[in-house]
């Protein structure tokens, strides 16, 4: 017979402790943090009770440690049992197994940025309706958009931190004040803000253009073209000239990735974050405080109405500002630049779209360096279907939102209150039933009138690229604005073409999403100044305006 170290009835009082701990902390939202806190105080009051009234089978140790050990192996029992019973509210929704015993599965998957295409797969396994974590549904049909217009954001966007501090995007104490908050984004999207704003995306635009060349010579012909759009889409720190040594934008990334997939399990986060394993998610709060503070106290002001400007007219205070320009950065940076260069991946992976592009382009605008006026290039189809295009092959999101009191039902089918649930944003984007022929090929003429022929699908409504409903992307209009621009003047001005041996396929198969979109190959391209387009003049007429 085995001898237990602490006799029966304290274990079966532990195991009592954990089928109680089940019951209330099942569809309870506890902080990580303080949970962890809390056991490990108890774990010590335990421990010295036990020391001072020793039961005297064991050492202390032992039966503290056989207690804990009883309580929680019977708190983790019953509660896989229960989320894997019948019982259980999303029993009825199919599933791997694994992923339904606790959220750490999908926290893992989505880390390795693969997330959209194993949930593709996972959803012509399983079907439309798919359980992917303990309480959280992947929903693969068009009429999941609507679950952005109805349902709110949930503990995977809480901020961390132990503070009331509001920021955009992440959730909000109430939607009125979010609300409030995102009118005051808002200013900087009007079409008077966007004005405001286009002086210094031609210069830098112009500035891209030389960085490419001087970069492409100092590199033995070949350019990274991804890492020059990033630093011109951050240019605000300088990164064109100076290049990335503090690695600012890879930290912005990693914090992001961080945020993303940890914010599947945030109890996780709530722990992670106390300790130095986050420490890049701090760094990229920190930069986003500092540039906050050298804004707000400089003597000399932009001179043009920026995102502070805005939210110091709102009264918004500090902290807040703070907290906001963390979005600002990775948002309104990230994003614009990876489309960029996804746009041109596209574009020279099959070289009759750009030549296409430039007849366009060099109809509307017959002299290439010249103005290029925004209404025009609004309306050139395919120049607009191109973005269109990148945008449904290069944003797999995973978004996910929290059903309201009373759940909802999607395409007849009850979901749950409480349930976390996400569109699975790429399976719509790529199936046939939404986009064909040749759903996944880049295919820009989809987006024209006359599609691909008379058997064209293209459902517009299912892209979620800027997301939908009252947490959506605010700066779409922005984002749009940098790049039609961008890549007009990178398409008129120059020819490229990849560097000898550059994988086509790998590349694509190396795009990873993490809510930000990471590249794992490089891109390098070889760069060539159109024949008769006098760059030359061009940059010399830009220093005399600086
Ligand atoms: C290609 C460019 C862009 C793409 C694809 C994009 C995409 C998105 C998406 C999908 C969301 C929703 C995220 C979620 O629900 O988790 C979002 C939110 C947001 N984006 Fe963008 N974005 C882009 C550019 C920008 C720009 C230029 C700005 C501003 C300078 C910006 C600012 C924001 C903000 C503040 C939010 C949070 C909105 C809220 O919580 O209500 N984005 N974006």
């Amino acid at each position: 017979m085995i001898s237990l170290p602490v006799p029966n009835e304290y274990l079966g009082f532990a195991a009592a402790a954990g089928v109680a701990s089940w019951l209330y902390l099942n569809r309870r939202t506890v902080r990580g943090d303080y949970a962890f806190l809390f056991y490990s105080a108890a774990y010590l009051a335990l421990y010295a009770i036990l020391r001072a009234f020793p039961l005297a089978s064991a050492t202390p140790s032992i039966e503290a440690a056989s207690i804990a050990l009883t309580y929680f192996t019977t708190l983790a029992s019953v509660t896989v049992g229960y989320r894997l019973s019948p019982w259980h509210p999303l029993a009825s929704y199919p599933g791997p197994v694994l992923w339904r015993i606790s959220s750490v599965y999908l926290t893992y998957i989505s880390f390795m940025g693969r997330r959209h295409l194993i949930l593709d797969k996972l959803h012509a396994k399983y079907g439309p309706f798919l359980r992917i974590g303990p309480n959280t549904l992947s929903l693969n049909t068009p009429a999941a958009t609507s679950v952005y217009l109805t349902m709110e954001k949930g503990e995977a966007y809480r901020f961390p931190a132990h503070d009331d501090v509001m920021g955009i995007f992440f959730k909000p104490k109430s939607k009125e004040v979010h609300r409030e908050r995102k009118k005051l984004w808002g200013g900087m999207f009007t079409p008077n803000g966007l004005v405001q704003l286009t002086p210094a995306l031609e210069k830098r635009t112009w500035e891209l253009l030389r960085c490419i060349e001087r970069r492409q010579k100092a590199n033995g012909g070949y350019v990274n073209l991804p890492e020059a759009f990033s630093h011109w889409a951050h240019d605000f720190m300088e990164l064109m000239k100076n290049g990335d040594a503090e690695e600012l934008i890879y930290t912005g990334k990693l914090g992001t990735a961080m945020l993303d997939s940890l914010g599947q399990s945030p109890w996780v986060l709530d722990i992670l974050w106390q300790i130095p394993t986050t420490k890049d998610m701090h760094q990229l709060v920190r930069l986003a405080s500092q540039m906050t503070r050298t804004r707000v106290q400089a003597k000399e002001l932009p001179a043009f109405r920026d995102l502070i400007s805005y939210l110091m007219e709102g009264g918004v205070s500090l902290p807040e500002m703070e907290r906001d320009a963390v979005i600002g950065i990775v948002g309104g940076f990230d994003n614009p630049s990876i489309a960029m260069a996804l746009c041109c991946y596209f574009l020279v992976s099959e070289p009759h779209h750009y030549v296409k592009l430039r007849a366009e382009l060099d109809a509307a605008f017959p002299e290439p360096l010249g103005h290029l006026a925004y209404n025009t290039l609004a309306t050139l189809p395919l120049l607009n279907s191109t973005i269109h295009e990148v945008f449904r092959l290069g944003s797999p999101f995973f978004l996910p939102r929290v059903a309201g009191p009373g759940g909802a039902k999607i395409d007849g089918r009850y979901i749950p209150e409480g349930t976390i649930v996400a569109l699975a944003a790429y399976s719509q984007q790529i199936s046939p039933d939404n986009f064909y022929p040749e759903p996944m090929n880049f295919r820009p003429e989809r987006w024209q009138p006359q599609g691909l022929g008379p058997d064209t699908k293209t459902n517009k409504a299912v892209l979620a690229s800027f997301s939908f409903g009252p947490h959506s992307c605010p700066g779409k209009a922005l984002a749009w604005q940098k790049l039609r621009y961008c890549l007009s003047r990178v398409v008129l001005a120059f020819d490229m073409e990849f560097q000898p041996g550059f994988d086509v396929q790998a590349f694509r198969d190396g795009i990873l999403n993490v809510r930000t979109t990471l590249l794992e190959k490089d891109m390098f391209m070889k760069v060539s100044r159109r024949a008769g387009v006098d760059l030359d003049k061009a940059f010399a007429t830009l220093e005399s305006e600086i």
